[in-house]
């Protein structure tokens, strides 16, 4: 049994695997991670293997608890993949969207196929049909965004994330509402037009914490799935270990 964990710039996200099958996920941080790694090993004994993604914070003693328990891969820039990697500086490239690639070969082989991890920010990834990964971009977040307009002003408050109700605000939170959830959406389904010009034949995977908000309202038609990740590393461990 396979034990998946994804730390993200905002959460770090856990799940179990029975080789391809997904049985539960569930949310830490980095003050509860290790209480919860406890009760997973408890609920579920025949955890075995574990792997590693990470572009936030982990703590050493973490780690070490990881290394102790299971069989512990940790995903880094020189982990053998998939996919011929073009990226100008491979050694900086997240590895959650090195895995996210690792996904969409996995599910998606010889398809042009455009990855969207809308998480702490937007990232976009881009891979070939000829198994090329040639990068993509990376935008701040919705919550980020929510966060930079109260931080960065003297008068605008921290909002929840909410649906406007109209593209015209007409209050402060219709105002903040609008510009960030359709500055978004605009973004996003601007930039999968722009693939689209370059590329007839794309698939299109919207995945991260704030995918299943935004599917609904994009104009694109995407694959939305939250799991992406979960499940690109959950192949990554069965590839690279032999049980
Ligand atoms: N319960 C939640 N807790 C935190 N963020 C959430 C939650 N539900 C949705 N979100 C949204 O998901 C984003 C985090 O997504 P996630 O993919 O977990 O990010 P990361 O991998 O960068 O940690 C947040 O920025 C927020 O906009
Ligand atoms: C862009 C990111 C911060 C996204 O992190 P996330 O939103 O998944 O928490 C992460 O992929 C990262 O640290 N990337 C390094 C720079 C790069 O990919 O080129
Ligand atoms: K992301």
């Amino acid at each position: 049994m396979n034990l998946i964990v994804d730390v993200g710039n905002t959460r770090i996200k856990l799940a179990v695997f029975d080789k391809n099958r997904l049985l539960e996920i569930r949310i830490a941080d980095s003050f509860t991670i290790l209480e919860t790694l406890k009760q997973l090993k408890l609920d579920y004994p025949k955890l075995n293997l574990a792997i590693v993604s990470s572009v936030g914070y982990l703590q050493d003693k973490v780690l070490q608890y990881l290394g102790l328990q299971f069989e512990l891969t940790i995903l880094d820039n020189n982990t053998k993949v998939p996919f011929t990697n073009l990226y100008a500086t491979p050694k900086t490239l997240g590895i959650d969207r090195i895995a996210l690639v690792c996904a969409s070969v996995q599910q998606f082989s010889q398809k042009n196929v455009l990855i969207i991890d809308a998480g702490t920010c937007i990232t976009y990834d881009f891979i070939n049909k000829d198994n090329e990964y040639l990068g993509g971009a990376i935008s701040p977040g919705v919550r980020m965004r929510y966060e930079a307009l109260h931080n960065q002003t003297a008068n605008l408050p921290l909002l929840e994330t909410e649906m406007p109700i109209q593209i015209i605000g007409n209050s402060t939170i219709g105002s903040i509402n609008s510009g960030i959830i359709y500055g978004v959406l605009n973004e996003i389904d601007g930039i999968i037009e722009q693939y689209s010009a370059l590329y007839l034949d794309l698939t299109i995977i919207l995945t991260g914490g704030d995918a299943n908000f935004l599917s609904k309202q994009l104009k694109s038609s995407i694959f939305a799935n939250s799991n992406f990740l979960l499940e690109g590393l959950n192949y990554i461990l069965q590839h690279n270990t032999v049980e």
